[in-house]
Order: structure tokens, then C-alpha cells, then sequence
């Protein structure tokens, strides 16, 4: 896949015209679903005819029947006309029946199209923030299981729903034209089985449901942690605790599920017995014998109730079926809509366009959750052509505060500001043009190493990529893959973490956007690039405006102001040469940084002032 193709595949995301983008999910499923009712309708249809004409070689069976049974000499041109009949119907019912499954699975295919399509413009939307509290495991999920179960619903079930119903309606209808009195004796397997029914619906039987999923998805997702953690947990000689974990979610789960199987077996078990073709037999034999000997009924008419009365019970294992699918696909649909009920980062009617690009944050709050502020008021103005680089302990705030600028969050408080304009009338696309970040997870496409790099500038030409991929330290590396530069990244080659983030840096060179934010994204690599790096990111007499978190005492050391966050707030900021002086929380923080590195490498780090940039 090449950028072209992505931006292709962007375009192609776009929900289709009918649907309002900012419609409820329900509605939007509802406007997806629409335009096919026409269709449903004909897969119905087809499927009423199919399945009627399908009685043909059974009622064949039962005309015969009482052909050859009849007193007198058989009528052969009779009893073959009804073969004849039998056999049309069986074709007729061929046909229809597998153009109504055909019409079914392509209506179906539209369906799931339709909602693939949704998701993906809905992702397009969502803040970029929002991923990061989803696991990727559960969005693949989404789009693919979810949409996926929604198959046996729409593909199968109208079909079988209308099979399970029309013919033993019309098989009741047939029967009670014959004798009335056999017909009720008939329905006594059904009649028992519908007692059964309310059984499954008692609330203590939800319940267990619920539980039973609930310990399904705990197994579940304590053998995905366990898989995914493996190499850690045995590293650190914990597979022993881990395994344990996992062992212990699945002695819940036999419990629930005993639990479960008691509750059910006993419904299910008599329900089986009701509906099993041997008690329909012996009822109607009993009940069928019992008139005959009386002279109440034909021997011949005991045939159809023979025949057709096994069909009468179709419509409760119908049910039971069709009740499965419909509960999983309305859950999957639950969660389908989940996602496309995530609110939408609002883009702006008339985008203002910024002025400059001076970025300010005026008493920035911002929490994750309702009731915990992760960013507690928050001023803060990083002037063009200057480095900030911020500070802090671990957990203080500082990538949620360097996440706000290219709007992976709104703040729930204040505004950030570019060039005077509040990011949230800000275009997106202007956003993204002006703000360029390089963070520490860095994610590639699986497109080729040019085209990673020129993602923001898929125009770009060689040369360029080339000569910021000589700035990145990543042009020799490039040049010993199997196609250079044409290498696909995760096909032709894989990279290392370090590897991977000289790309990043070279596709933000090469992005050369005026605001860049940085989370110190140098951390695998070695001090020489980090340098020729930094120095190309940072390069003074541009006007570039730079917010970087530190974690390198020589960024600290090189930043025009440091800015020391802790708990959420701003406590210290200034150049770092006054703040030492000072002597206040950063200096304190500086010293036990320095002797951290010193315990390391015995030089030391360069103290603020010492070297010219
Ligand atoms: N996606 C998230 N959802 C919920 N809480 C989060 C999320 N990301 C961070 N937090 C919480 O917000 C607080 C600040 O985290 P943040 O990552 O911004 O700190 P930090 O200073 O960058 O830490 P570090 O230096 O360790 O990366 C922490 O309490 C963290 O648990």
C-alpha cells in the first residue's frame, strides 16, 4: 500500500451520502439498513415460495399414500401426475430457496460493508486520544468479529425464521381441513415445549447468562495477558504466578459453567424429549389409532399427520436458534454502536486560520477520568525560535500536557492556543500542517521507508528524503535493505525501536512544521545522533517553536526556558542557568539526574552555560 492508497483508502472511509454524519449511532445503523428493506423483502419472499413449494413432495407422499391405499385399482396416470407435481415442487424449491440465500448473503455483504465503512470514517474522527485508552485487541474486535456476527442475522436467519414459520402454518392449515380433533392432539409435543420456554427467560437463568459470559470473556482475556506478557513474566521467573492466574480464571469458569449446565440441562433436556420425532409419533399413533378404531377417521388420513406433524415442531428450535443469533448480534451491534457514539472531535464550521504560531495555554485542566485532574490550570506560552523543554517526575503530567497541542485531547478547562486561534476552530488540517510530533511509541505504516517518511509531504522527492534521512542517521541503514528506499516495512525488513524512531525524526524533518513537540523521542539512540538530531529538530535562527519533555540533561541544558511540572501544576520555570541558581525544586531535580548519569558514565553532563550551541 502506497500513501496514495491511503489517502484512497481515507476518501473511501467517508460514510455514504444518505447517512448524517451527525446522526445517532441507532439512526445511522437504522439509514444503513434502509435503503436494503426492498431486498429483504424479495430474499423473504423468495424464501415463502421456496419453502411452500417444498410441502409439494410431502403432500405428494401423502396423496400417493392414499392412492394406493384406496379400495379399487390403483389410478397410475394419477399417481404419476402427483410424482410429477412432487418433483416441481422440489425443483421450485431449489431455485428459489438458493436465489433467497444468494440475495441474502449479498444484502448481508452490503451490510457489513456499510458498517466497515462507518467504523472507519467514525475512527477517522474520534480524538486521537481515545485510542490510547482501547486496547488495539478490542478495535480489531469491533471491526471485525462485531461486524462479522452480524452474518447469520442478516444472511440466515430472515430465511429460516420465514421457513420455520410459513411451513407449518400451512401444514396446520392442511391438517385441521383434514380432521380437527388429530390436529390439537398434534400439537400437544408443541404445546408442552412453549411451557418450557418461559423457563429460559427466568431472571435467575439472565443471571447465570450474564455470568457465564462474563467468566468466558475473564478466561479469555487472561490467556491473551498471559501470551502477550509471557516473555516479561518468564524473564522475571513469574510464569509460575501467572499461570496460576489464568488457572484460577479457569477454575471460575467450570464452576459458573456447572452452575450454568445444572440450571439449564433439566429445561433442555425435557424440551429435547417434547420436540424428539419419536414422542411426536407416539402421540400421533396414539391419538390417530384411537379415533380410527373408533371410526372417527380414515386409516388413510393417520399418513399427513404422520408426515407433516414432525414439521410442526420446527418453529421452537427455529426460535431457539433464531433467538441465539439475534442475542449475539444485538450485543455485537451494541458494541458496534459504542464506538460510533464516541463523540467526535468538533471540527470547526468556518476554521479560523492562526496568525503566527506562538502557542499559548491559558488555565489548561484537563482529566482523563470526570474526577481526576491530570493537568491542574496550566499557563503556559512557548514563543517562536525558542526551545521548552519540560521536566518533571514520572506520572506529573508532562505527555498529557505535550498531547493537548496536536489535539489529541480537548482540555475539559481553558483553551490552547495557536497563533492567537483556539485549536478547536483551528481546521484539522491546518493543525496538522503546523503541529508535527515525534513521540517515543512510534508507529510505521506497512508502506515503503520513503513513503513513511514523507507521510505529511507525499510529494516530497527523493533527495529530500535522502538528504533527511542522512540529518536522521537512517540513509545507510536504508541503503543495505533489499530494496532501499522501496523496502516495506514489515514485509522486506523489520526494524528495530531505534531504527524506527531515526524514521519518525526524518519524517518530521521532512515535515518541517513551525510548532514541533518532541517527547524526548531519542531514547535508542546513540549520543552522536542524538546530537546531529536534536540539533536539526531544535536549530536556532529558525523560528520553529519546540515543546519538548527531557529526559537528557543536555536538552535540559540547551532549552531556552524549563518548565518543571509536578502533580498536574506548573511549580518552577525560567532558563535552566537561573533556575540552578535558584537552588529551588528543578536544581534539586537536576542534582539527582546528575548523579544518576555520573553513576553511569563518569564525565558527567555539561552544566547549563558551559557549551554554545
Ligand atoms: N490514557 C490514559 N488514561 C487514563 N489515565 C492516564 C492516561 N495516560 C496517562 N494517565 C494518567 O495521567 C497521569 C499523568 O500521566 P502522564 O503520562 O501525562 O505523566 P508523565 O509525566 O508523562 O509520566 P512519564 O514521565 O512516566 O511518562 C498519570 O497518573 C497517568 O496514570
Amino acid at each position: 500500500m502506497n500513501v496514495t492508497d491511503l489517502v484512497d483508502a481515507r476518501e473511501q472511509a467517508t460514510p455514504p451520502p444518505e447517512v448524517d454524519s451527525a446522526a445517532t449511532s441507532g439512526a445511522r445503523v437504522g439509514s444503513l439498513l434502509r435503503p436494503f428493506a426492498g431486498k429483504f423483502a424479495v430474499v423473504v419472499a423468495l424464501q415463502v415460495i421456496g419453502a411452500l413449494a417444498g410441502l409439494a413432495p410431502l403432500l405428494a407422499v401423502v396423496e400417493i399414500g392414499r392412492g394406493l391405499l384406496a379400495s379399487g385399482p390403483v389410478d397410475r396416470d394419477h399417481i404419476w401426475t402427483v410424482v410429477i407435481i412432487g418433483a416441481v415442487g422440489l425443483l421450485v424449491r431449489l431455485v428459489f430457496t438458493s436465489a433467497s440465500f444468494g440475495l441474502g448473503h449479498y444484502v448481508d455483504g452490503a451490510v457489513q460493508l456499510g458498517f466497515r465503512r462507518m467504523l472507519a470514517a467514525q475512527l477517522g474522527r474520534v480524538p486521537i486520544g481515545w485510542f490510547s485508552r482501547r486496547r488495539s485487541g478490542e478495535l480489531a474486535k469491533v471491526v471485525g468479529d462485531d461486524v462479522s456476527a452480524v452474518h447469520p442475522f442478516i444472511a440466515h436467519a430472515p430465511g429460516e425464521l420465514v421457513a420455520a414459520f410459513v411451513v407449518p402454518l400451512a401444514s396446520l392449515i392442511y391438517l385441521l381441513s383434514i380432521d380437527w380433533r388429530l390436529t390439537l392432539i398434534t400439537l400437544i409435543p408443541v404445546l408442552l415445549a412453549m411451557l418450557m420456554v418461559p423457563f429460559f427467560m427466568l431472571p435467575a437463568r439472565t443471571q447465570e447468562q450474564k455470568d457465564f459470559d462474563a467468566a468466558m470473556g475473564r478466561i479469555a482475556s487472561s490467556v491473551v495477558e498471559f501470551v502477550q506478557g509471557i516473555s516479561v513474566v518468564k524473564a522475571f521467573g513469574g510464569a509460575e504466578r501467572a499461570h496460576q492466574k489464568f488457572l484460577r480464571a479457569a477454575d471460575d469458569f467450570v464452576d459458573i459453567f456447572s452452575k450454568w449446565v445444572r440450571g439449564m440441562s433439566v429445561v433442555a433436556a425435557a424440551m429435547q424429549l417434547w420436540l424428539s420425532p419419536p414422542f411426536v409419533l407416539l402421540v400421533v399413533l396414539i391419538g390417530g389409532t384411537s379415533l380410527i378404531t373408533g371410526g372417527d377417521l380414515p386409516a388413510a388420513d393417520l399418513l399427513p399427520f404422520l408426515l407433516l406433524g414432525l414439521g410442526l415442531t420446527a418453529p421452537i428450535a427455529a426460535l431457539g436458534h433464531g433467538f441465539d443469533d439475534m442475542q449475539t448480534a444485538g450485543r455485537a451491534v451494541g458494541r458496534i454502536k459504542e464506538v460510533l457514539d464516541v463523540e467526535p472531535l468538533p471540527e470547526p464550521e468556518n476554521p479560523v486560520v492562526a496568525r503566527g504560531h506562538r502557542v499559548e495555554l491559558r488555565d489548561v485542566r484537563f482529566g482523563y477520568e470526570d474526577d481526576q485532574e491530570v493537568l491542574r490550570g496550566i499557563d503556559l506560552t512557548l514563543e517562536p525560535g525558542t526551545v521548552t523543554a519540560l521536566v518533571g517526575p514520572s506520572g506529573s503530567g508532562k505527555s498529557t500536557l505535550v498531547q493537548l497541542l496536536p489535539r489529541f485531547f480537548d482540555p475539559t478547562h481553558g483553551c490552547v492556543m495557536l497563533g492567537g486561534v483556539d485549536l478547536r476552530e483551528l481546521g484539522s488540517r491546518e493543525l496538522y500542517g503546523t503541529v508535527s510530533f515525534v513521540f517515543q511509541d512510534v508507529r510505521l505504516l506497512r508502506a515503503s521507508v520513503a513513503e513513511n517518511i514523507a507521510l505529511a509531504v507525499p510529494k516530497a522527492d527523493h533527495d529530500d528524503i535522502v538528504r533527511v534521512a542522512r540529518l536522521a542517521n537512517i540513509h545507510d541503514r536504508t541503503l543495505e535493505l533489499p530494496r532501499g528506499y522501496d523496502s516495506i516495512i514489515g514485509e522486506d525488513v523489520k526494524l528495530s525501536g531505534g531504527e524506527a524512531q531515526r524514521i519518525s525524526i526524518a519524517r518530521a524533518l521532512l515535515a518541517d512544521a513551525p510548532v514541533l513537540v518532541l517527547d524526548e523521542a531519542t531514547a535508542f539512540i546513540d549520543p552522536q545522533t542524538e546530537h546531529a538530531v536534536r540539533q536539526a529538530l531544535t536549530a536556532r535562527g529558525t523560528d520553529r517553536t519546540v515543546l519538548v519533555i527531557a529526559h537528557r540533561l543536555e536538552t535540559i541544558a540547551h532549552a531556552d526556558t524549563v518548565v518543571m511540572l509536578e502533580d498536574g501544576a506548573i511549580v518552577e520555570r525560567g532558563s535552566p542557568e537561573d533556575l540552578l541558581a535558584r537552588g529551588g525544586k528543578f536544581a534539586a531535580f537536576w542534582q539527582a539526574q546528575q548523579s544518576a548519569v555520573a553513576q553511569v558514565e563518569p564525565s558527567g553532563a555539561a552544566v547549563p552555560g558551559e557549551e554554545t550551541r
